[in-house]
């Protein structure tokens, strides 16, 4: 039996299998480097006929021998594994336990069977030990031997070819030449004699085993010779597998990495006592095996410090020349499967090596897919960019479709940076999305945009129309909405022109367009109407201002000076005119050029007022702000400041010598009537200042500053009246006859002529000076 670190025992007499055995051999032999460039060698005979001497001889192997002087007993249990030295190709030799032993009984014929069997499954070249005395006996040694191999060579579904060397040992004088007949003979024999399924029934030896015969002297007797004839014996094993070499068909060989497996399993099913069907035993290894293979290689690159390190960076951004840094991981994972794989059935192995390709893309997509999404936002923050800066060079469209363009053009690049070989993923997906993002933020650019472009024309249009339409209306002339009209549509058609030429950069559709473009015009139109509302709002006030200064100023705008000789109805006719010229264009918006009789029922309401005091009603039906409600509200508190008649009645009687003192002293009456009226005055402009939302306190401010003069006046007046009562009766005689008063109210409060309106007129609708 063998020793040292090359020889193992593969199998042991009770024909457990060692398994950490096998693959501690192969891994110090680096057996499974060898592909299919090796070859297995066994060796099958009687007990103690020097098989392991022979092959130590032969092969340079270790394996334990008979020690001389214990005798001839079984040495060799099981089967034993050892490494040929320096034979080339690499060869594996079984020495296997002897098949007649002593020490064995009947039972062990089975095992001798299997393992009989497990030898010609799993080797090229089976070497017969027998001695040389048993060639043409009956009887012989290797007789059973011979026709065990037979039999179970019938259990092998497929069988390979297998080379039987027989060795006869201890050979005499007899040439070889005469043995080797007498020999094949007996073998054939054999042969003839097995049972043999339907199949093999006709089928000769030589389509099952290469025959070949070899004599050699004794070692123990003739050791020289012996050693001589092994070393030439020896020169037959090189390049055994080569065509035409020692080795048989090879049919059945497994790669090398696959030896230990098929091993173990061959000798499973041997030992299940089943048919071994050699082909479906290597797809079989060649499955198992190239699983193995694949998953150990995406094992070893999915620990790969390139992929790990790329992996992780990925995380972060965007990795230069990405899909060549894969492509080179996975290549070299899937090269060195190949590499491994190459030996074992093709079929399998491809099927294999797609699913370890398929692997190795699921391990790597996640990291692509965060690539793609880096690329994408990479991408579409440049487009942001780009897209701002060729704005200001370029118009929305222009822009819009070059920088999309050439982002695309980018994003594709990068997909083709990123492209696994592999792979051939298709990243139209994220393309797509890109695209929509763009498109997103072209939608809102160009809505902000548009906003803009609207707000600035609308921002133009309203500086426009505004102020102009306002001092048009100020002047409230015949020609006053013609002008208005024709601004409008001067003012409107630029604008439009201009909107719709900086339109014409978005390329928008001619539907929106025109959309957008009506909507200015409408906007147009509604700033001349605001505008005219709200100075129609303001018609009163403006009413009342046209109104005072015709009033009070003459045809050259200057300060009227009130000699008493005026027509003052005239005035107040003419003043009332233009104020109603004012009402009448505010009245209404004329943006058609329809007529309307607004003025005429005006004008018509000025002379039946003039005629009749009714015109009252006309104008107010014509302004909202001056409604009926107010006057008659106006027209209340007015009658409502007179106390009961009883109260009256109570006042005389009680205040009689009160009222004497007064009537009798002309500077009382005086300050009584000068109090009189500046009362009546701060009450009147109250209520009216109220009526007008304007507070109180300018109403009286405005009242003081405008009547101050005036009672100044009218107080010196009348001290002065005083001292001259003081004087001589002649001399002392009141001169103060309204007429007299009325000059020298108008004389004095030229400043605000109108604040004797209300004195001079009945009935006046509009509102009194006194109300400003
Ligand atoms: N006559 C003769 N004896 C030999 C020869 N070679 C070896 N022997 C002797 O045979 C005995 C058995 O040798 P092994 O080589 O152990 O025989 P084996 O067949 O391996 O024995 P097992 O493994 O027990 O079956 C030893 O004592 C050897 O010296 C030979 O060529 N002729």
């Amino acid at each position: 039996m063998g020793e040292g670190g090359c020889c193992v025992q593969l199998l042991d007499g009770d024909g457990v299998f060692n398994v950490a055995g096998i693959e501690h051999f192969m891994n110090s032999v680096k057996l499974a480097e060898c592909g299919l460039s090796y070859a297995v060698v066994s060796i099958m005979g009687p007990q103690s006929s020097g098989k392991s001497t022979l092959l130590n001889h032969l092969f340079g192997t270790n394996f334990r021998e008979m020690d001389a002087f214990r005798g001839r007993s079984q040495t060799t249990k099981g089967i034993w594994l050892a490494k040929c030295a320096d034979v080339e190709p690499f060869t594996v030799v079984m020495d296997l336990e002897g098949t007649d032993g002593r020490e064995r009984g009947e039972d062990d014929t089975t095992f001798e069977k299997q393992s009989a069997l497990f030898a010609l499954a799993i080797s090229d070249i089976v070497l017969i030990n027998m001695w040389c005395h048993d060639i043409g006996r009956e009887q012989a040694a290797n007789k059973p031997l011979l026709k065990t191999v037979f039999q179970v060579m019938m259990r092998l579904f497929s069988p390979r070819k297998t080379t039987l060397l027989f060795v006869i040992r201890d050979k005499t004088k007899t040439p070889l030449e005469h043995l080797e007949p007498v020999l094949r003979e007996d073998i054939q024999k054999i042969w003839d004699n097995v049972p043999k399924p339907q199949a093999h029934k006709e089928t000769p030896l030589s389509e099952f085993f290469n025959v070949e015969v070899v004599a050699l002297s004794s070692f123990e007797e003739k050791e020289v010779l012996f050693r001589e004839q092994v070393a030439s014996l020896r020169q037959r094993f090189y390049h055994s597998i080569a065509p035409g070499g020692l080795a048989g068909d090879r049919r059945g060989v497994v790669p090398a990495s696959g030896f230990s497996f098929s091993a173990q399993q061959i000798w499973m099913v041997i030992k299940e006592n089943k048919d071994l069907d050699l082909p479906a035993h290597k797809v079989m290894v060649a499955t198992v095996r190239c699983e193995e293979i694949a998953n150990e290689k995406l094992a070893y690159t999915s620990a790969d410090k390139e992929w790990v390190q790329l992996e992780e960076a990925v995380q972060h951004d965007i990795v230069p020349g990405f899909g060549k840094k894969i492509t080179a991981i996975m290549d070299k994972c899937l090269a060195g499967y190949d590499m491994e794989a190459f030996y074992f059935e093709e079929a399998v192995r491809t099927s294999k090596r797609q699913q370890l390709e398929s692997k190795l893309l699921q391990l790597v997509s996640p990291a692509y897919q965060i690539m793609l999404g880096h690329i994408r936002s990479k991408v579409l923050d440049d487009f942001k960019e780009a897209f701002d800066k060729a704005l200001e060079k370029e118009g929305f469209s222009v822009a819009a479709l070059e920088c999309t363009r050439s982002s695309m053009l980018k994003f594709d690049r990068c997909c083709e940076d990123a492209a696994i070989e592999q792979a051939n993923w298709d990243p139209s997906k994220i393309r797509d999305k890109l695209q929509r993002d763009i498109d997103t933020h072209l939608a809102s650019v160009r809505t902000a945009k548009l906003s803009e472009l609207t707000a600035l024309f609308e921002g133009q249009l309203n500086k426009a129309l505004a102020e102009p339409v306002e001092a048009l209306l100020d002047a409230a002339s015949d020609n006053t909405w013609p002008a208005i009209r024709e601004l409008l549509q001067r003012e409107t058609e630029s604008a439009i022109s201009g909107f719709a030429s900086a339109l014409s950069t978005f390329a928008l559709d001619q539907a929106t367009v025109d959309k957008m473009l009506v909507k200015l015009k409408e906007y147009s139109k509604n700033v001349v109407e605001s505008k005219a509302r709200e100075e129609a709002g303001r018609v009163l006030i403006r009413m009342k201002d046209r109104f005072s200064t015709l009033f009070s100023r003459d045809a050259d705008s200057m300060p009227r000076v009130w000699t008493g000789k005026e027509d003052i109805k005239a005035i107040t006719k003419s003043a009332r005119s233009a104020s109603l010229k004012l009402l009448s264009v505010m009245a209404a918006i004329r943006l058609d050029e329809e007529t309307d009789k607004i003025e005429e029922t005006l004008l018509l309401a000025l002379v039946d007022a003039s005629n009749n005091g009714t015109k009252n009603r006309s104008i107010q039906s014509l302004d909202p702000l001056a409604s009926s409600s107010w006057q008659e509200e106006a027209n209340k508190r007015n009658n409502s400041m007179l106390p009961p008649p009883w109260a009256i009645a109570a006042i005389l009687v009680l205040g009689f010598n009160e009222f004497m003192t007064l009537l009798r002293n002309p500077l009382y009456l005086g300050v009584m009537f000068v109090v009189f009226l500046v009362g009546k005055a701060i009450w009147v402009q109250l209520n009216i200042s109220g009526e007008f939302q304007n507070g109180a306190l300018p109403g009286l401010l405005s009242l003081s500053t405008k009547f101050l003069p005036t009672v100044m006046n009218i107080l010196k007046r009348l001290a002065e009246e005083g001292q001259q009562a003081a004087a001589p009766p002649s001399q002392s005689k009141p001169k103060l006859d309204s007429k007299v008063f009325r000059n020298s109210v108008h004389s004095n409060s030229t400043s605000d002529p109108s604040s004797n309106i209300s004195s001079t007129e009945d009935g006046d609708e509009y509102p009194s000076p006194l109300r400003k």
